[in-house]
């Protein structure tokens, strides 16, 4: 494998997200979305799955909502993801900047840049990536250690995140034509990058790897 093209060719063979939505990351609304990007740094994503369970009993998931409950509910509702006040607090600072500057998820969605979003506290490029590509549907890649690790086992080594990054966007933007056949239409190059991440995060999860 020399490009990251032929690592998507190579993950499209295992029918990884076969049971998958078809974006991936799992939601009933994006807004969702934007919060589970928060909630999953440095912890599994089953607890996410169960502070987001928490949040749509309290029927929070939404801007105001979250500006306004009470700060102690949403701590308790968060706590299966950890980092409880930390995540609680940035949770109900970014509600309240994207509101102020944005004024809907929708009119944020189109308007906002990754720059906006580092700016904000506790967002790194990770979250940043995932807001824009799974949330905004705008087109980055997302990267993480799963991708890390699984280019490293391929002999490829780089310096930074936006490093990996450029690699993982590169190899596809050069071979649009040939995943076009591959899926058979032209497929999105956000959907393209969502589907991409999502089968590198569950072939690393599945442990094809160490079986080798
Ligand atoms: C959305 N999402 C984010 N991180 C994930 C993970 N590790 N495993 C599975 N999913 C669906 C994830």
């Amino acid at each position: 494998i020399s490009n990251s093209y032929e690592l998507l060719e190579f993950l499209k063979k295992q029918n990884l997200l076969k049971e998958e939505p078809s974006y991936w990351w799992p939601s009933s609304s994006d807004f969702e979305i934007l919060i589970g990007a928060i909630l999953t740094q440095n912890t599994k994503w089953t607890n996410v799955e169960k502070s987001l369970e928490n949040l749509k009993k309290l029927n929070i998931l939404n801007f105001e909502a979250i500006i306004e409950v009470n700060s102690t509910v949403l701590v308790e509702a968060i706590a299966p993801s950890g980092f409880k006040n930390q995540k609680s607090q940035r949770l109900k600072l970014l509600a309240k900047n994207i509101l102020e500057e944005f004024g809907s998820f929708d009119n944020f969605c189109q308007s906002v840049n990754r720059e906006w979003l580092l700016e904000q506290k506790g967002i790194g490029f990770e979250t940043a990536d995932a807001i824009l590509c799974y949330a905004c549907h705008q087109e980055f890649m997302v990267v993480d250690k799963y991708t890390q690790k699984l280019v490293s086992y391929m002999g490829f080594e780089f310096e930074t995140y936006e490093d990996l990054q450029a690699w993982c966007e590169y190899g596809i933007n050069e071979n649009l034509d040939k995943i076009f056949e591959l899926y058979g239409y032209e497929i999105s190059l956000n959907k393209l990058y969502c589907r991409f991440h999502g089968k590198i995060v569950e072939f690393m999860k599945s442990n094809r790897l160490k079986a080798r």
